[in-house]
């Protein structure tokens, strides 16, 4: 059965599976469910209110799925001890988002990891999409912050692993915890939810009775809302002393290539995850998006097809189903290859950027206007279909000459097939297309100053 809701698919409910939840719940006996903040391949993320209080009222709870929650990578927080003694040395900045407390839950699925977290903005991933634009104003401040954060990540010796515009998102200037319950619904509206009757006529049945579809954060007022970068989600994080050779978890759109033909991780493959999000800010649609629905040998080809001259022997690399083939080869299994598949449609980074358009934001701002309204442009799109990457949406201009030159360079070094010679986040910190001195931000909206 096909699902086209934005929520966890049901079929990921089953015994070892995620945990049924349905709004009012009680977790742990500890914290009832009010809203739905979010999913991933591996949980479910609820807006929860804490009866203990003990990190205040509302938290953001985290609710693995069974299996995972008895995986070695959860039961160990030692990775990210860098990370927690960076925030603590240095005042908490808050750029890496931590757990503040782990408990354990067990539902008719299993025994569930709950991670408590501080409740956080929108995602990137929710502010430049295919009908609501960021706007540039805010684009190289993050880009800088985002470049600062991965180099000093690598500085204290961890690679994130899977850094995507999921995985990053806007800091409150304050906790939510002033609002009542009523207005927490005022300003989020009735919760959205999709019943599964359909996928599980069964009782008992391992799903909840519907899914929940996340809150859109980016309702709150404006001035609840910062310009301030954290990176979340440390789950696949490692060493770079101790990195596991193995194909990535990361989103196949933003797998390096080293890692999909040589299973290499280390901070390379987080600095072309970087370099894929710079490009996300700008554009609706992932660099290396595949028309395949999503696989490695996709990515590889898009990644082929933009770079040109990738190493020989990853032209003629095995993938069955697919994926790639790391495992001796089997007769009687017909593999492809790059060479197979390949054809030559012209695209390139001139091409890509040049595709780029941009909402120019407008010079008022009211108090009561939300902070989507705030950060993005919410602009009508009439999709192209016949050529997939057009857009015909009112109020963007295309990116400029000076911009696109430099934008190009900078992917360009980011996006070096070699890992080797690929740039670090320091020097894309330092690449002059960073350096242009960042839009006077403190013009741009309530909640920008520092809190
Ligand atoms: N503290 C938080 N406050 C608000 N929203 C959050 C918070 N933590 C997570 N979210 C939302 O939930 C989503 C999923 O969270 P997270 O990435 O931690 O789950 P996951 O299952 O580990 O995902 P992945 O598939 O990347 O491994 C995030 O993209 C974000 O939108």
């Amino acid at each position: 059965m096909s699902w086209e809701v934005d929520a966890e698919h049901p079929y990921k409910y089953g015994p070892g599976g995620l945990c049924p939840i349905e709004l009012g719940d009680r977790v742990a006996n500890r914290f009832i469910v009010l809203r739905k903040l979010g999913y991933g391949g591996f949980a479910t993320v609820w807006l929860v209110c804490d009866e203990n209080r003990r990190h205040g009222r509302y938290v953001a709870l985290k609710v693995v799925s069974a299996d995972w929650s008895n995986d070695a990578k959860f039961e160990s927080t030692k990775v990210v001890d860098p990370l927690r003694g960076y925030e603590r040395d240095n005042g908490s900045p808050g750029l890496f988002i931590l757990e503040l407390e782990r408990v354990f839950h067990t539902s008719r699925n299993g025994r569930h990891l709950c991670q408590v977290f501080p409740v956080l903005g929108p995602a990137l991933v929710s502010l430049n999409t295919s009908d609501c634009r960021l706007y540039p104003v805010f684009v190289r401040d993050f880009a800088q912050q985002l470049a600062r954060a991965v180099e000093t990540m690598h500085s204290l010796g961890v690679c994130h692993g899977d850094l995507t515009p999921s995985n990053i998102a806007l800091r409150l200037a304050h906790p939510l915890d002033s609002l009542t319950e009523e207005q927490l619904d005022e300003i989020f509206g009735p919760p959205e939810i999709q019943t599964l009757e359909f996928f599980f006529p069964e009782t008992p049945s391992p799903a909840p009775d519907y899914v929940v579809l996340s809150v859109d954060l980016g309702r709150l007022p404006s001035n609840y809302l910062t310009t301030r970068l954290c990176i979340i989600d440390f789950d696949h994080a490692f060493s770079s002393r101790n990195a596991p050779k193995q194909l990535s978890h990361i989103p196949h759109q933003y797998l390096a290539p080293e890692n999909i033909f040589t299973l290499t991780n280390g901070p390379p493959a987080d600095v072309w995850a970087l370099g894929c999000i710079l490009y996300d800010l700008r554009y609706p649609m992932p660099i290396f998006q595949d028309l395949m629905g999503g696989c490695p040998l996709g990515t590889a080809l898009r990644i082929c097809e933009m770079l040109r001259n990738l190493p020989r022997e990853w032209m003629e690399f095995p993938f069955d189903d697919s994926y790639p083939v790391h495992e001796p080869l089997q007769q009687g299994i017909e593999y492809t290859t790059l060479d197979d598949y390949r054809k030559s449609d012209g695209f390139n980074l001139d091409f890509e950027v040049g595709e780029i358009r941009e909402p120019q934001r407008p010079v008022s701002t009211s108090e009561t206007e939300s902070g989507r309204e705030w950060l993005c442009l919410s602009i009508p799109i009439d999709w192209d279909t016949t050529t997939r990457r057009e857009f015909k949406a009112q109020n963007l201009k295309p990116i400029g000459k000076d911009d696109a030159t430099l934008f190009v360079d900078l992917l360009g070094k980011i996006f070096d097939s070699n890992d080797q010679r690929r740039i670090t986040a320091g020097q894309v910190l330092a690449h002059p297309w960073l350096k242009e001195p960042s839009q006077n931000l403190s013009n741009a909206g309530p909640a920008a100053s520092p809190v």
